[in-house]
């Protein structure tokens, strides 16, 4: 599908993304827009979820694409605005692991990503849902959200952050809590290392837990990791690396609609979203699929 008639171009900035020094500016998006056939608006975000109130606004105003320019946490932020609408999102990589922009092929090039917008070649993706929230790339529960909240708590964002969170998750790593996930009619009892549900083949940094996984399938794909030793967690790690991990015997695939994770006792389940961590109040999680509901430009 191809628009015509673009002429309203929002861009939502987040400042630190990745290594806060990319040059994403009015001055600098000036250059590529004719002014002639667009106007370009440019919004900088100043803190963890500005970037939904500036979108909000900017779908308001009648921006006919929003472009989200930081990683998958300035997407999740820009794109769950825009679920069920006609407003194209656009998208420039300024992140450190731009894994759902590695999966739809965007360049990481600053000016090829621009052309990219400006051909307005847009493809319908599907979107993950998790209790109120959405996802693009992936959603987990487990070891994800431990590495993801020492990730965020070491205010660093640079790929030997992970490997240093993921140590620290690893010697954090307990079993407290054993859940069931409901999944294509089965019920699977687990102390989960993992929960892992992605709608994208990608994480990032090139790793993928899902690499069968597709953006327009209609499906998410799930991983479900058995509880293991920190050593056995660490051999799981390195087949991560080598892109071997179907070989733990621990881990079992999925493909699904929809699951839904329980646990006894407990209210609150630490989650990840999109590489953000959340600690999600409600006593069970509802993962589910909605097919095709945003316009991406890609
Ligand atoms: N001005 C700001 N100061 C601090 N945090 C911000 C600011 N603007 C946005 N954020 C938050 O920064 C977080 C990380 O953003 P983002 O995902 O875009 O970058 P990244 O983590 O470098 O990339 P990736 O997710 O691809 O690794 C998001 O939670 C976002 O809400």
């Amino acid at each position: 599908m191809t628009i015509t008639n673009l002429k309203h171009i929002h861009f939502i900035v987040n400042p630190i993304a990745g290594s806060g020094n990319h040059p994403v500016s009015e001055k600098f998006l000036n250059k590529f827009f004719d002014k002639h056939t667009y106007t370009i608006t440019i919004k900088n975000s100043d803190y963890k979820k500005h970037a939904k109130t500036l979108t909000r606004a900017s779908i308001t105003e009648g921006a006919d694409i929003i472009v989200a320019c930081g990683g998958d946490g300035t997407i999740n932020e820009v794109a769950s605005c825009l679920v069920n609408t006609d407003i194209a999102l656009g998208i420039i990589p300024l992140g450190s692991g731009n894994g759902l922009a590695s999966n739809l092929k965007i360049p990481t090039c600053i000016e090829r990503a621009i052309a990219l917008i400006k051909s307005t070649s847009v493809k319908k993706i599907d979107v993950g849902r998790i209790n109120e929230h959405y996802f693009f790339s992936n959603t987990g529960i487990g070891i994800d959200a431990q590495v993801i909240m020492h990730y965020e708590n070491s205010n660093e964002r640079k790929f030997t952050s992970y490997i240093k969170s993921s140590l620290k998750a690893l010697i954090g790593l307990n079993y407290k809590n054993e859940m069931t996930v409901e999944i294509n009619g089965q019920t699977i009892r687990t102390y989960p290392f993992l929960v892992f549900v992605s709608n994208s083949n990608e994480m990032g940094y090139n790793i993928s837990l899902t690499p069968m996984a597709s953006l327009q399938d209609g499906l998410l794909d799930v991983l479900i990791v058995s509880k293991m030793s920190r050593l056995r967690s660490l051999f799981f790690g390195l087949l991560i690396l080598l892109k071997k991990q179907h070989l733990i015997k621990e881990a079992q695939s999925y493909q699904s609609k929809a699951i839904t994770i329980r646990q006894a006792n407990q209210q609150s389940y630490e989650s990840q979203i999109d590489g953000e961590f959340f600690n999600i109040e409600s006593e069970a999680i509802a993962i589910s699929l909605l097919e095709k509901s945003l316009h991406v430009i890609a």
